[in-house]
């Protein structure tokens, strides 16, 4: 149990990453309400024990009733593929709402902010590890509504002495018990070579391999869950009045879609076989984080880096949901 207990709005708590982190909140003696129009969350994901208010980020004007400390801001569009197709909507429910979030954050007096962020921010590196120095240049709808929101928060934190922390997450995979990932469609890596172990699909397809990489796959740095929300915990408490700090979240290693999927068979005994199919459009060959300053700052070490932990977590949360769930 924490000594200072805080009622904190967590926006987007019936999602993957909301769920789990809204859980860890709980179980540290945080008061959690979940914010979430269940538009790709789940009500089963609403962590156990979290107060439960169904609607829209724009509605958090009706919920910031002048009692809450914090908000944990994870609700958002979050596919690559679906922002190149429907920009406007990635524009409306990002930046739109996000901006509507702040001033209802800044009239009920909600000082402090963590947000969910993305390397998408960063676009193709140059070099890697990929710092927070490093240009952010995105590639795609998803990544530039993201980076301005970014921007959007420095200004309130300039202006207005916001304590911020936006954390930049790289791949995040893995389960917490009851929560994990579960998007409609799936267009994830581990959760869909998890599908063809067991047995919803045929093959995996691996989206290029003649990348200038060991094995010719892209390298990902995968982050499990666990550790991504003990982050948030951290950037909680030392999130400062007037700084918006900005921390990148990975385990600072690569892993290939070859390793992957190899771990995914020695995790299930199943074969899964691969077909081959050409470079996904907007794919890096290597995304892997520097989070030395996540270390610094926030005093954040990932414990759980081990890819076979992380694809087992994940296995046991698929094997979880029924039939009608998946
Ligand atoms: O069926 C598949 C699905 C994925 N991949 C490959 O697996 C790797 C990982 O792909 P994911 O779709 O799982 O993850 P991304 O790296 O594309 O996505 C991550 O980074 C994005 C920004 O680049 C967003 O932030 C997104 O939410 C985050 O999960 C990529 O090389 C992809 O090409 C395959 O080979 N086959």
């Amino acid at each position: 149990m924490k000594n200072n207990p805080r009622k904190l709005l967590v926006t987007g708590g019936a999602g993957y990453v909301g769920s789990v982190v809204g859980a860890h909140l709980l179980a540290a003696g945080h008061q959690v309400t979940v914010l979430d129009d269940l538009s790709t969350g789940f009500r089963e994901g609403v962590p156990d024990g979290a107060d439960f208010v169904e609607g829209r980020v724009q509605d958090a004007a009706k919920v910031l009733d002048g009692s809450y400390d914090a908000v944990l801001h994870f609700a958002a569009s979050s596919q690559v593929g679906e922002s190149v197709a429907d920009p406007a909507k990635y524009w409306h429910n990002n930046v739109g709402g996000t901006l509507e979030l702040l001033d209802a954050m800044r009239e009920s007096g909600v000082g402090t902010l963590v947000f969910s962020s993305t390397a998408a921010t960063y676009g193709e590196p140059a070099s890697i590890p990929i710092t927070e120095d490093a240009v952010t240049a995105p590639t795609n709808p998803y990544g530039a509504t993201k980076l301005a929101v970014d921007h959007m928060i420095s200004g309130e934190c300039a202006a207005h002495g916001l304590a911020a922390v936006s954390l930049r997450y790289f791949n995040v995979a893995g389960a917490y018990g009851a929560y994990g990932e579960r998007h409609q469609p799936e267009s994830h890596l581990i959760p869909l070579v998890l599908q063809v172990a067991q047995g919803r699909r045929d093959a995996i397809a691996v989206f290029g391999d003649d990348y200038p990489t060991p094995d010719g796959t892209c390298l990902r740095d995968y982050i499990h869950v666990a550790d991504l929300a003990e982050a948030h915990l951290l950037a909680l408490d030392r999130a400062t009045a007037g700084e918006h700090l900005i921390c990148n979240l990975g385990n600072g290693s690569g892993f290939s879609v070859r390793e992957v999927i190899d771990t995914v068979r020695r995790v299930t005994g199943h074969p899964i076989p691969e077909t081959a199919r050409p470079r996904r459009a907007g794919d890096p060959a290597a995304l892997v984080a520097s989070a030395q300053r996540a270390h610094d700052r926030l005093g954040w070490r990932p414990t759980r880096t081990d890819l076979t932990d992380i694809v087992r977590d994940a296995w046991t949360f698929a094997q979880s949901l029924g039939e009608d769930a998946r």
